[in-house]
Formats: structure tokens, C-alpha cells, sequence
């Protein structure tokens, strides 16, 4: 059997759940719920906080996991990255008040810095030959320069609303670039393969989609062209010999670009799908 660790809370929780669904996994009911057994696939849920994820993977004690490269770098576990998820994307940054004394790294020695990522804060200070003191806090970091406990954050931002809400504005170089990844331990357990399959067959299905239309024959190879599938398109007889039935994958942000250019070359009945679940 298979254990797997699930984000059980925060940003990463419910579209991991929801990958491993559209995966064809079972998951749990209720969100109190902390372990699933999915028989039929040969797996075991284990709901954890996204920030316990890696010691439990790098200890052995789980197979694989999904969490934050933040989280994995900061938890100084031996799991590493076998793939990223292609969610959960953010960067680790330092911010303070906006217009202040603090403009660059260099600025921070001596001072007090908040963060939720202490480990990953010190490593990058270290290498950049700067201290500062760091204050541990849980969440909420961007509140602790006005409350007076710091005088700068290292945090996770994603759309900067937060730290602009707080008075606070980006400094300094790009601490980690973060996404949500797929993890292992030193022993990688053969039904890894498997799960790591159907999760890239996710991300396939969703950024593909399928296009099927009516094409007089002799426009097939500049349609072709235009879209050429993963090997080459399927290519079916209509009743009207002139004419030919086509179908193939496309990239699903290029489909109306597709649609304009094939119906340009006579195309018509252009169709377009969604795929829900893919091998390639
Ligand atoms: N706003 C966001 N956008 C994208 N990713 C985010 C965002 N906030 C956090 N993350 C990512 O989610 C992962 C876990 O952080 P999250 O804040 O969800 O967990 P947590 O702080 O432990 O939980 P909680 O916030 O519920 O206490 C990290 O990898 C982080 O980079
Ligand atoms: O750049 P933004 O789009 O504003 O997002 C970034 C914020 O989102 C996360 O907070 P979360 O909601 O997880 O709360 P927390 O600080 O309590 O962890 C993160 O810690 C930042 O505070
Ligand atoms: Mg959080």
C-alpha cells in the first residue's frame, strides 16, 4: 500500500484533494477526517498540516507527499522534489514599510526580521553574510512591523494584497521561488510511478483540449500544420469523399486561435472538448 501525505489545511489543501480526485483517487468525507484507505487503488490518505508534510516523507514513515518547496527547504528534512504540481505558486520575499529605511538586504543586519520560514530566512541571510534576528511567528506576519515586534517580514507573497494592506513593500533579492511539489524519501516506492502518472495525466487533461471538425480533404496537410497533434491527428472518411472528418489535441489557451486559422482553410463544425483524464 501506498501513503500518501495530503495538505489537510491552507492554500494547498483543497486543490491538492481535488487533483488526486480527477487522478481517480477516492479522498475522505469530511474534512475532520485524517486517514482514508482507497483499497481499489492500493492507497493510504494521511491528512497533515501542509508544514509537517516533509518530516513525515523524510523520516520514511510516509512514501510520498504533496507540499510547498518552501515548506520542504524550510523543514530541513532529507525528502526531496520529484516533481512540481503546477499549483500553489508563490514567492518568498522581504518586505518593509513602504518608503522606510530598509531598501536592501543589507539594511537587515541587525535587525529584526518575522517569518513563518526561519530555517529558509537564516539559510539566505547566511549566504548573503547578513544577521539579523529573527522573530518565529505562525501566520499573519505582515501585522508584526505595525505592532511593533519587527522591522521587516520574510513571507510568502502570491498577489502582493497582503503586504500592500499592511504599508509594506518588497526589498531585495527573490528569496525562493515556491510551488507545490511532489515528494519522496531516500526510498522511493515503486507505486510512485503510478500515482506520478496520473497526476501528470491531470495537468494534461487539463491544459489540453480536443478539437474535432470537417475538412475538405485536400486542405489536410495545411491543417495539419496548424495543429498536429501529439503523433500526427486522426483522420477519418466522411460520406462525401471530398471531404474528411479530423481529430486532434491542442493546447487549451491556443483553441480559438486554432479554431479561426482551420476555419480560414474551410473547415467547418470545428468542435472543442475537454479531455478529463489523459496518458500520453
Ligand atoms: N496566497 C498564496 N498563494 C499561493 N500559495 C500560497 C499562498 N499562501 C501560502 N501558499 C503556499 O501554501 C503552502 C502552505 O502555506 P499555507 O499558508 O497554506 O499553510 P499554513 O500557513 O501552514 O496554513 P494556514 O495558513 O492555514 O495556517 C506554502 O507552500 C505556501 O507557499
Ligand atoms: O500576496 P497575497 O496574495 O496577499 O498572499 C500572501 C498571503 O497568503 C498567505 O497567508 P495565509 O492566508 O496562508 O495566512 P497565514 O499568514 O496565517 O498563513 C501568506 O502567508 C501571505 O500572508
Ligand atoms: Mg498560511
Amino acid at each position: 500500500m501506498l501513503r500518501i501525505a495530503v495538505p489537510n489545511k491552507g492554500s494547498l489543501s483543497e486543490v491538492a484533494s481535488q487533483m488526486l480526485a480527477e487522478a481517480g483517487y477516492s479522498g475522505r468525507r469530511d474534512s475532520r477526517q485524517l486517514v482514508h484507505t482507497d483499497a481499489r487503488n492500493g492507497v493510504e490518505f494521511f491528512y497533515l498540516r501542509p508544514r509537517d508534510i516533509a518530516t513525515y516523507v523524510g523520516s520514511g514513515a510516509l512514501d510520498v507527499g504533496i507540499t510547498g518547496r518552501d515548506l520542504l527547504l524550510d523543514s530541513g528534512s532529507s525528502a526531496h522534489e520529484i516533481d512540481h504540481l503546477e499549483f500553489g505558486d508563490s514567492t518568498f520575499r522581504f518586505a518593509s514599510p513602504a518608503g522606510g529605511e530598509i531598501s536592501e538586504i543589507a539594511h537587515l543586519e541587525g535587525r529584526r526580521v518575522a517569518t513563518s520560514y526561519p530555517r529558509l530566512v537564516d539559510d539566505f541571510l547566511q549566504t548573503h553574510g547578513v544577521t539579523a534576528e529573527l522573530v518565529k511567528l505562525d501566520g499573519a506576519v505582515e501585522s508584526s512591523v505595525r505592532l511593533g515586534v519587527a522591522d521587516a517580514v520574510a513571507d510568502v507573497v502570491s498577489t502582493g494584497a497582503t503586504l500592500r494592506a499592511a504599508g509594506l513593500e518588497i526589498f531585495g533579492p527573490v528569496i525562493l521561488e515556491s510551488t507545490a511539489v511532489l515528494i519522496s524519501g531516500e526510498q522511493r516506492h515503486p507505486g510512485i510511478d503510478r500515482l506520478l502518472r496520473r497526476l501528470r495525466g491531470v495537468l494534461v487533461a487539463r491544459k489540453f483540449v480536443m478539437v474535432e471538425y470537417d475538412l475538405p480533404a485536400d486542405q489536410l496537410e495545411l491543417a495539419a500544420e496548424v495543429a498536429g497533434g501529439v503523433e500526427s491527428p486522426t483522420v477519418s472518411p466522411l460520406k462525401d469523399d471530398a471531404w474528411v472528418a479530423v481529430r486532434v489535441m491542442i493546447p487549451a489557451d491556443s483553441a480559438n486561435d486554432v479554431m479561426d486559422r482551420l476555419y480560414e482553410l474551410g473547415a467547418r463544425a470545428i468542435l472543442v472538448t475537454a479531455i478529463h483524464a489523459a496518458r500520453l
